[in-house]
């Protein structure tokens, strides 16, 4: 179709057309419309951005952190200056609100802005040795090539939570974006030109994950993956850097609880549990993916929180006064509608919504209504399988052993949400929920200066802040003995 944009290959600092001849369509989901083409690349295309990488990270760790950090700094402010147009490209290509692809822009920039504040943070240790005349001193080096697979709800936010660290630690980088939404992570490419970044430090793939993905996974080039993406994946990918014993860093799936606790202020909590679980059309790795609301105030909190889910407003992300986009795509959507089935199956009530929406400005897309269920029981599949979309059901309980055994009767462990003013409460989930990331009295949304860390199946490693950039340095350990 003329005048559809179509993306090349991003390695070596060059534009290049895969040599499978293939592309891969990219849809709007509010539309169903082609958005841009992206290459469908090939292993041998993988080789050659990883050996790209490869050539362009000696010479760029023998950069001063700090002239590292400067490259990148600039490249922060051009993801800035070109805010707009990534973010209505974000919109295009996944659907959120423009208001939150703005956000995502910006927490882009800031994701690498913070790398770069830890340019002069890369310290190591001194430390006394048994042995006269000796010193020993523990190093933070570059680890070399490394490889990052990204999601599709905040594709270039994603990006930019991995490449900042990398980079300034003095890593190069091949970056393959999902299949989904790779457009505004493609764009990179053409800001890294722009401010001077050389040639194989950034490279970016388009390409299947199952072929080209594993390919980066496997090669002895590639001295560390750091994934976002669903828990079988991350399994997959772990298994085949194995073979390397690459470093592996994986951000995966969650199933979030949201407790609301007897003394919680109730307008805070649900005004929190209704965005922890909608934003981004519930397509956010920390959502409140399960709400246990204790039975004093089931009645009245449930009052309050169903009048606001059934007064979102669902429709075109562009517009100022949209609530709630589409779902991603098409198998997104009926995996919803598989959801519900399956819950009303073993006995869940719905309290609202539970369908696609069709007809009129619902022609076409992926359009799902925010769903509540009810009567809803521990055994049942959507208490444990992760939506990742609008459904919520929600659990009554008594007591606190009660919730926490609830909360913690899962696979994941990456975070949870509990509103109680109580500090004996408080303290008790800090001992006792099993999540690596767990807000008090707020919904979710993680901090650079944090740590974003799944326990159990939602992960391994660990990212952001100080523990994070740590995990794209390797340690070398140097005795020095000299002369008495
Ligand atoms: N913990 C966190 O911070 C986050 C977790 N998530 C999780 O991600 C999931 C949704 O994202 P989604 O993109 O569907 O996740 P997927 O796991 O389907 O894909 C993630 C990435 O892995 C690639 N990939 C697929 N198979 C392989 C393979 N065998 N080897 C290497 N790479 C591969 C994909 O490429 P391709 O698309 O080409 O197949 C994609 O780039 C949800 O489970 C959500 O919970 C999402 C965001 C944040
Ligand atoms: O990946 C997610 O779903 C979240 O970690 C999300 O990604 C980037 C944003 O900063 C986070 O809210």
């Amino acid at each position: 179709m003329s005048g559809i944009k179509e993306y090349q290959l991003f390695i070596d600092g060059k534009w290049v057309t895969s040599t499978s001849g293939e592309t891969i369509d990219i849809i709007n989901p509010s539309t169903e419309e082609v958005v841009a083409r992206v290459q469908n690349g090939t292993v041998e295309e993988a080789h050659l951005a990883l050996q790209a990488a490869e050539k362009a990270q000696k010479e760029w760790k023998k950069l001063p952190a700090r002239s590292r950090a400067e490259l990148l700094y600039k490249l922060a402010d051009e993801i800035k200056a070109n805010s707009d147009f990534l973010a209505e490209l974000l919109v295009k290509e996944q659907g959120k609100l423009l208001k939150v692809a703005k956000g995502e822009v910006a927490v882009t920039a800031s994701f690498i802005e913070y790398a770069c504040e830890g340019a002069r943070r890369i310290e190591g240790d001194i430390v006394p040795s048994d042995n006269p005349n000796e010193q020993i001193w523990i190093q933070k080096i570059p680890r070399g090539v490394v490889v990052a697979i990204t999601a599709w709800n905040f594709p270039l936010a994603l990006a930019g939570r991995k490449l900042g660290p990398a980079l300034v630690a003095g890593n190069t980088i091949v970056i393959k974006p999902t299949s989904e939404t790779p457009l505004a992570t493609l764009e990179l490419g053409n800001l890294a030109k722009k401010v001077g970044i050389p040639d194989g430090v950034i490279n970016i793939l388009t390409g299947p994950g199952r072929a080209m993905g594993n390919a980066l996974v496997e090669s002895p080039i590639t001295k560390m993956v750091t994934m976002t993406g669903s828990t079988p994946v991350g399994q997959s990918i772990a298994r085949a850097a194995a073979q390397n014993l690459t470093h592996v860093q994986l951000e995966l799936g969650g199933k979030a609880p949201f407790i609301v606790f007897e003394d919680a202020d109730i307008d805070a909590a649900v005004d929190a549990a209704l965005h922890s679980r909608f934003d981004n059309c519930g397509q956010v790795c920390t959502c409140n993916e399960r709400m246990y609301v204790h039975e004093g105030i089931y009645d009245a909190f449930m009052e309050k929180f169903i009048a606001k889910t059934k007064a979102i407003k669902v429709g075109d992300p562009m517009l100022e006064d949209t609530d709630m986009g589409p779902k991603v795509n098409a198998s997104e959507l009926k995996h919803m509608e598989h959801l519900v089935a399956v819950s009303l199956e073993e006995g869940a009530t719905l309290a609202t919504g539970g369908k696609k929406l069709e007809g009129g400005a619902f022609e076409k897309g992926f359009w799902f209504e925010p769903t509540v269920l009810t009567n809803v029981t521990q055994n049942m599949t959507i208490v444990h399988e992760e939506s990742f979309g609008p459904i919520l059901p929600v659990l009554k309980f008594k007591t606190f052993e009660e919730v926490v055994g609830y909360a913690n009767d899962c696979e994941y462990g990456l975070a949870a949400m509990v509103f109680t003013n109580d500090m004996n409460t408080i303290m008790k989930c800090n001992d006792e929920l099993e999540y690596g990331e767990i807000y008090v009295n707020r919904g979710h949304g993680e901090q650079h200066q944090g740590f974003h860390n799944g326990y159990k199946l939602s992960g391994s490693g660990g990212e952001d802040g100080k523990y994070g950039f740590e995990q794209y340095m390797e340690k070398k350990t140097f005795y020095i003995r000299h002369k008495a």
